[in-house]
């Protein structure tokens, strides 16, 4: 993974830039006008419920899929008509990874490190990165779907690009793979790559990215820092007071507090002031065992992708 260094013009020029794309398939807008640039060395996360369109933009951004309208630069070169001199400064892990399901783990790699000329080392290398250095000699159909997962990352950063894009790189891994792969993507960020993954891990995407994007409908609704998305939101703090301290009623009547719910074994206070509305159940109930929750980029999340009525049936029967 070590192989080329990221070129040095950090700010330039963007890694990305989007300019105003739309895809169609058939009557299904999959990605409505949007216009996005990711700066390098930025680890960028694309957010969005399943069908918003994040696998359709990222895969014209890679060169993958030809947009409708709107064009996609990288390093400032067009990614359509498919461009091969960029290859070998992008890795890309899409959700359907292709894989020599033959050969053994190790020998998969050396193929994928081969066609870009890198040397074993890397080899060695990336798979001790992603965990998967005790399956050299295993073959690829023998793999779990988490450690195929792994495979495909390392497939994707192998020859050390320079822009990384992963497509819900944690979907398939347990907790501590999922923690592992935080501090490989944290390395690659540190090294001066820069990194566009999906993901539906909100908590992750909080803990990883310096900004997101979240995609609802093809639309892009908003891109900022995850803090300052959290910040400006006015989502509500929620404080956790055991029951049979205070009644519902008592506790909407005090001041600040703007909802209240029953959850588990508590009574959830909302607001906005939670300094107030502490120093008000202080002296009926005492602070012993109440407990607050700030918002997360998930409130967040939630409010801008809420529809009025969610369907339940996904549209999967769109024509291909
Ligand atoms: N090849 C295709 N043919 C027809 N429709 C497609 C095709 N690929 C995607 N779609 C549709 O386009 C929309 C966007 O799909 P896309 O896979 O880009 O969304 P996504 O945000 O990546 O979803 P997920 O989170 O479920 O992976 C969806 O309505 C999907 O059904």
């Amino acid at each position: 993974m070590s192989s080329p260094s990221p070129t040095t013009d950090h700010g330039a020029q963007p890694a990305v830039v989007v300019d105003d794309v739309t895809k169609n398939y058939g009557s299904r807008r999959a990605v409505d006008g949007v216009s996005l640039d990711i700066r390098r060395g930025e680890f960028f996360g694309l957010l969005g419920p399943n069908g918003a369109g994040k696998s359709t933009l990222v895969e014209i951004m890679e060169g993958l899929r030809r947009a409708d309208s709107g064009s996609v630069t990288v390093f400032g070169e067009s990614t359509w008509p498919r461009n091969t001199g960029l290859l070998p400064r992008m890795g890309v892990q899409t959700q359907s990874s292709a894989f020599f399901v033959r050969q053994t783990v190790h020998e998969h790699l050396r193929t994928v490190a081969a066609l870009f000329g890198t040397d074993r080392a890397a080899v060695d290398r990336t798979l001790e990165a992603v965990g998967l250095d005790d399956k050299h000699d295993v073959r690829v159909d023998d793999l779990s779907g988490g450690q195929r997962q792994r495979l495909a990352i390392a497939s994707a950063l192998v020859h050390g690009p320079e822009l990384i894009f992963l497509d819900e790189p944690t979907a398939a891994l347990d907790t501590e793979g999922r923690r592992d792969l935080w501090e490989v993507l944290r390395g690659l960020k540190a090294a001066g790559r820069t990194i566009v993954y999906t993901t539906h891990h909100l908590d992750e995407a909080e803990a990883l990215c310096d900004r997101v994007g979240i995609l609802v409908d093809g639309r892009l609704v908003v891109t900022d820092e995850p803090q300052s998305l959290i910040g400006n939101s006015g989502a509500t703090s929620r404080l956790l007071v055991p029951l049979g301290r205070i009644d519902e009623e008592q506790a909407a009547g005090l001041p600040g507090v703007e909802g209240v719910a029953v959850q588990g074994g508590h009574l959830v206070l909302q607001t906005r002031a939670t300094g107030r509305v502490l120093a008000a159940l202080d002296p009926l109930t005492g602070l012993d065992g109440v407990q607050t929750r700030t918002p997360s980029l998930e409130d967040v999340y939630l409010e801008l992708t809420a529809r009025p009525q969610s369907p339940l049936v996904s549209n999967n029967q769109e024509q291909s």
